[in-house]
């Protein structure tokens, strides 16, 4: 039962990587990708792909004083009607992202065997193995992932840290730190968007705790829309910076109004999505956003997301700047039971929130 459910670890299933390395190499275009993968059904729902509807912030008309206004809105409109934008013009340099993602992919390279030293262990949810499966019949993701707790430095669990490529640290600290930066910018800017002041929300972040996770997507050549890399979610905590490798493989969607829509990356840009906890302290000014990753036929994708987190005992709740005027919308929790009750909701299928609405 949901309520029960283990909030650490992930009970043992297949390597994605290996699994479709074998599916997809058989002859037979019957070879059968396994039932528990197949969790979705093409003829049920919508998907809009064009190019020009998700927004797109630039960096530096925020800066911008000229500009800097206008775009503050942009941006503010973007977080509440999408809870999603593109970022250009981010000023992480393109040595970083590149080095970062050159470590990733010589990571996934390495035989299954040496990617196992950094394996998934029943008392933490970091490591490299699946997302988060807790029963023997949930449908399973298409998906291998690495997720590490990467800041403060403190918190790190370097038992599932690569070794191999020996550079792959440091490019974790280097990007990891760019991160952050951008994102305490971006939280500013969100604020003066909506006319809050724009130290209002750091606060909540302070000291930021911050996770990465790499996700691998292999090709499914027989059911390719019929698997998903991820399951729909949405994010727990504040901004999730995402960095997409193989730019021209369209993977990442989000719902909005009830339908799909597909994120064609622009080239060079970060995706920006917004989380949970950013929705309740903004008094649902900001909205997070329900998003999803599908697989293609025949080619890898590979992403990077950083998640910008509270600390464990941060009280969750909407910020008076935020409030002005208005109702409360949301309870307050402290974020140790916010986590619990994301994942539980995570397991429903449900957004996270709509359980911490007050009736208004
Ligand atoms: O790979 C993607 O496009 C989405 C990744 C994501 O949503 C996540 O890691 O939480
Ligand atoms: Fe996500």
């Amino acid at each position: 039962m949901a309520e029960q459910a283990r909030v650490v670890g992930s009970l043992p299933v297949a390597n994605v990587q290996e699994l479709a390395e074998a599916c997809n190499a058989g002859v037979d275009d019957d070879q059968q990708v396994p039932e528990r993968y197949l969790s979705k059904d093409p003829s049920t729902e919508e998907v809009v792909a064009r190019a020009c509807v998700i927004p797109v912030i630039d960096l530096h008309k925020l800066q911008d004083p000229q500009t800097s206004e206008e775009e503050c809105a942009k941006l503010a409109s973007a977080c509440l009607n999408w809870g999603l934008f593109q970022l250009i013009n981010h000023g992480v340099p393109d040595e970083v992202t590149r080095n970062l993602m050159n470590d990733v992919v010589e990571f996934l390279k390495q035989p299954l065997q040496a990617k196992k030293e950094c394996s998934q262990q029943a008392d933490s949810l970091e490591g490299y193995g699946p997302a988060f499966v807790v029963s023997e019949d949930q449908k399973l993701e298409w998906a291998d992932m690495l997720y590490l707790q990467v800041h403060p430095s403190e918190s790190r669990e370097l038992r599932f840290w690569p070794t191999r490529p020996a550079s792959f640290r440091r490019s974790v600290d280097v990007y990891s730190l760019e991160g952050r930066e951008l994102a305490y910018r971006l939280l500013e800017f969100m604020a003066k968007g909506v006319g809050a002041d724009p130290a209002s929300l750091r606060g909540v972040f302070q000291g930021q705790t911050q996770g990465m996770r790499v996700n691998y997507y292999p090709p499914c050549r027989q059911q390719a829309d019929r698997v998903l890399g991820l399951r729909p979610h949405t994010d727990v905590g504040g901004l999730t910076l995402l960095l997409q490798m193989n730019h021209d493989v369209q993977g990442l969607q989000v719902r909005k109004d009830g339908k799909w829509f597909a994120v064609q990356a622009v080239d060079g840009a970060l995706v920006v999505n917004v989380g949970d906890v950013l929705e309740i302290v903004s008094n649902g000014r900001f909205t997070s956003v329900e998003h999803r990753a599908v697989i293609h036929p025949t080619k890898e994708r590979i992403s990077v997301a950083l998640f910008h987190n509270p600390y464990q005992n941060t009280v969750v709740g909407p910020l008076p700047e935020f409030m002005k005027g208005d109702k409360v919308r949301y309870r307050s929790t402290n974020y140790q039971d916010f986590l619990k009750l994301y994942f539980t909701a995570k397991l429903d299928g449900r957004k996270h929130v709509e359980r911490l609405k007050l009736e208004q």
